[in-house]
């Protein structure tokens, strides 16, 4: 299985509505905690194997990097450990934060 992609809007759209994926962000720890997309959890070596262990496998999860790059081979990862349903934001959270500004929290 492959992770898929999901555009700023999409989410936009899924936040606004109350339907707000999982979000993991994979940035380092200052960009995180400088900028992020609300309601998003920091993601990296320390803790994944505990949110793999303890996330449901069919919960949709977005993976957000700085551009949409590294995200996808994240994202590609989540799958290979059994999530079903995986997307890559597309722009990263630098297209987030000026897309959707009233979404980010810091
Ligand atoms: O590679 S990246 O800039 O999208 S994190």
């Amino acid at each position: 299985m492959r992770f898929q992609f999901m555009t700023p809007q999409t989410l936009g759209e899924k936040i606004a509505a109350d339907q707000q994926p999982v979000v993991v962000d994979i940035r380092d720890g200052n960009s995180f905690a400088a900028g992020r997309i609300k309601d998003s959890t920091a993601l990296d070596n320390s803790n994944v194997q505990q949110f793999i262990e303890q996330t449901p496998k069919d919960a949709p999860v977005v993976v957000c990097c700085y551009h949409g790059n590294s995200s996808q081979s994240a994202a590609q990862f989540l799958v290979d450990q059994g999530f079903s349903e995986v997307y890559s934001l597309q722009g990263g959270y630098e297209m987030w934060k000026i897309a959707f500004p009233q979404y980010c929290e810091s």
